[in-house]
């Protein structure tokens, strides 16, 4: 599995009486194949997730994959780290699903046999066979979701970021992202505030005011973040 590092990070949005500090000096280490963000809302869970690509960069500190820097070696992190957005739309490009999955694919150097090969089989393991050459953005929430994770799962990045992946869905689409994400071979760091997701997670972050607040099993990290809840 990659090796993420977070050191010494922390972050603010706005400037001057609008200043917001979101994360303090947050260190983490991460190497299991599943790992889960949660904790309350505004707590920092998607500033802290979107470090991992780049898609944030710290203000102090730094966050490396595998050794690679996500500020210095910025395009080679983002090969590598898959992330999917909690809302599909944000992240539909191109007009149709077979389009817009073969995307990801361009400037890989792949063939074009090769793309079209591998965009077919993204069509057929998340069930949009059907729906190739379907606009896009007519697909329903819960497969324009599943449209998203093939786009970027079709790219094989090494780890997948999911930020709250399954608050568009129904329990039946909810389940089926479940049985996704359990069979991937990739290490995946997902942020959810559907608890159930994370049974049989390696370990659970919870953030509370931009600070690790508890880092355990599920079991100890769900009970920790309750009890955050009820103060
Ligand atoms: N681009 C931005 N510009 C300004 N403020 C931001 C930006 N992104 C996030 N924030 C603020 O940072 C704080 C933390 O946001 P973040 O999205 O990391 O929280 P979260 O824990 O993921 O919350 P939620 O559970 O509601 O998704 C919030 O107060 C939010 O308003």
């Amino acid at each position: 599995m990659p090796e993420i590092r977070v050191e010494s990070v922390s972050h603010s949005f706005g400037d001057g009486s609008t200043r917001r500090q979101v994360l303090r000096d947050v260190s983490v280490r991460l190497a299991e194949p599943r790992i889960g963000i949660i904790g309350a809302n505004g707590s920092g869970k998607s500033t802290f997730v979107r470090l991992l690509n780049g898609l944030v960069q710290p203000d102090s500190g730094t966050v490396t994959i595998d050794g690679r820097d996500t500020v210095r070696d910025g395009p080679e992190v983002r090969r590598r780290v898959g992330f999917c957005f909690t809302d599909p739309d944000a992240q539909i490009v191109m007009p149709t699903v077979a389009e817009d999955i073969a995307f990801g694919l361009r400037r890989r150097g792949l063939s074009r046999a090769e793309r079209d090969e591998r965009t077919r089989r993204a069509l057929t393991a998340y069930g949009l066979e059907g729906h190739a050459d379907h606009p896009a953005h007519l697909l329903s929430g819960g497969q324009k979701q599943l449209l998203a994770l093939a786009s970027v799962l079709v790219t094989e990045p090494d780890l997948l970021v999911l930020d709250e992946p399954t608050t568009l869905l129904d329990l039946r689409n909810a389940a089926m992202v479940r049985r996704l994400v359990d069979d991937l071979p990739q290490q995946v760091v997902l942020v959810t505030h559907h608890l159930d997701l994370l049974d049989g997670f390696d370990r659970v972050l919870v953030f509370d005011d931009g600070r690790i607040a508890n880092d355990g099993k599920p079991t100890e990290a769900v009970a920790a973040y309750r009890e955050l809840a009820m103060r």
